[in-house]
């Protein structure tokens, strides 16, 4: 892949700002990570559902969805799953720049790769959601049977069974949802953004 040269960054008349005051309320990523089951999707769907029923203007990029189209050409290899995550990291940025919360689920299992996404918006605009679960209890759940086709040898790479999951170490939020029902880490994060100005 070649690299732009020549390029010049061309300002816009509205700003991040104007477009905040215009939603009357801040715009910043809500990082979801964790492994396949954990429940970055489903808590992160009943999460948008909560959040826009308070007026917030949300969008969710989920990882399964984003690689049906934006990220179709990436697999499952370290560089790629790097690749996936700097895409995402963008395309959240420039949803961030519009004013909106946005919801990301991806497994982003490398630690250096969502520090690069949180260096590229700034400490004030990246939350990071840890959604912590056991291997076991994701396995048993197993909802598209991904870890069952990783066992018997025909998913090679599978996060969690034979491809690193890096744990966050300073989540500003851990969930645990092999130990809280769905609606008490949907309320603990909401709790965390009104406790710290993200909304009203
Ligand atoms: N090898 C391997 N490892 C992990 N996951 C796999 C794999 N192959 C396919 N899948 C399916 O792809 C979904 C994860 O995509 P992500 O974009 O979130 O992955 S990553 O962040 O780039 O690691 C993941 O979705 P979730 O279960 O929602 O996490 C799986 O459905
Ligand atoms: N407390 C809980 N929080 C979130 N999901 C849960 C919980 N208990 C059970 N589940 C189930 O776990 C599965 C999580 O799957 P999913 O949301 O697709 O995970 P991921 O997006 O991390 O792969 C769903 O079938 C969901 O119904």
């Amino acid at each position: 892949m070649s690299e732009s040269t020549n390029i010049v960054w061309h300002e816009s008349e509205v700003t991040k700002q104007d477009r905040r005051e215009l939603k009357k309320h801040k715009s910043v990523v809500l990082w979801f990570t964790g492994l396949s089951g954990s429940g970055k999707s489903t808590v992160s769907v009943a999460l948008e559902k909560e959040l826009h029923g308070l007026g917030v203007h949300t969008y969710r990029l989920d990882g399964d969805n984003v690689r049906h189209g934006l990220n179709k050409n990436l697999g499952f290899s370290p560089e790629d799953r790097k690749e996936n995550i700097r895409r995402i990291g963008e395309v959240a940025n420039l949803m961030v720049d519009a004013g909106l919360v946005t919801l990301t689920a991806f497994i982003s299992p490398y630690r250096e790769d969502r520090d690069h996404a949180r260096e590229l918006l700034g400490e004030k605009e990246f939350i990071e959601i840890y959604v912590e679960c056991s291997v076991e209890a994701c396995e048993e759940r197993d909802p598209k049977g991904l870890y069952k086709k990783a066992r018997a040898g025909e998913i090679k790479g599978f996060t969690g069974i034979d491809a690193p999951y890096e744990e966050p170490i300073h989540p500003e939020v851990t969930i645990e949802t092999d130990k809280q029902t769905l609606e008490e880490s949907v309320q603990l994060i909401v709790n965390y953004l009104k406790q710290k100005g993200y909304i009203g």
